[in-house]
């Protein structure tokens, strides 16, 4: 399995399909305030029209809903379960992915056997609430250098407030890829900026 360098980040599986059929092909449910059923409801169609398409699942915050569904992996924060026992829950092949902010977050993630790293945010977002603080380029070529010299290797994903243009100056920094919502959700045509997204990490 290759991490993605695109993560997109949704809530719903409504107009998921078109960005699919753009060439998206890793999708992380991130979904709050929904009950047992409703999030169950979601999660199976969700991992149904990943399915499809040859796309890799990710259900945020709960590891037994993604086992129950058959996603491919889950991602999880400081407050959710710890990487480790997720890991004893899931096995060896289920996608593990975890929230950094700080280069020691980094450290324990790499240590605790994470697939990937989410790093961030890099500026102000409306999409979380409760944000670690801002990284800035600065803070991102801090940690990076810090992973480079104690080499960890793990794949890091930039997150928080992501725009098309950050890309070049992300990877120049060794990052990985990039997990983006309102970028793409909010844009006047989300497919196309799905393909400007993937036409980035082409170059
Ligand atoms: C790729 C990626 N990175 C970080 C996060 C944030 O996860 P978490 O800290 O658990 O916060 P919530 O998303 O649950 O609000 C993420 N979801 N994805
Ligand atoms: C889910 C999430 N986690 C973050 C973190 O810093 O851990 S920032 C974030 C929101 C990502 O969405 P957008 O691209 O709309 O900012
Ligand atoms: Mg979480």
């Amino acid at each position: 399995m290759n991490i993605s360098n695109l993560h997109y980040i949704t809530d719903t599986t409504q107009g998921l399909e078109p960005l699919l059929k753009a060439g998206l092909n890793w999708v992380q449910l991130r979904v709050k305030n929904r009950n047992e059923k409703e999030m169950y409801n979601l999660a199976d169609s969700f991992v149904a029209l990943c399915e499809k398409y040859k796309a890799y699942s990710i259900i945020n915050d709960y590891p037994k809903l993604a086992r129950r569904v058959g996603a491919d992996g889950v991602h999880l924060g400081k407050e959710d379960m710890s990487p480790a026992e997720a890991r004893a829950l899931l096995g060896k092949d289920f996608i593990i992915g975890g929230t950094a902010n700080t280069f020691e977050d980094v450290e324990g993630l790499y240590e605790a056997g994470v697939d990937y790293v989410g790093l961030g945010p890099l500026r102000f977002t409306e999409t979380k609430k409760n944000l670690s603080p801002v990284l800035g380029l600065e803070g991102y070529n801090e940690i990076m250098q810090s992973c480079q010299a104690n080499s960890i290797r793990t794949p890091i994903i930039a997150i928080g407030g992501i725009a098309v243009e950050d890309l070049a100056a992300l990877y120049d920094m060794g990052l990985h890829g990039v997990a983006v919502s309102a970028a793409i959700r909010k844009a006047q045509n989300p497919a196309a900026a799905v393909k400007a997204f993937l036409a980035v990490n082409a170059l």
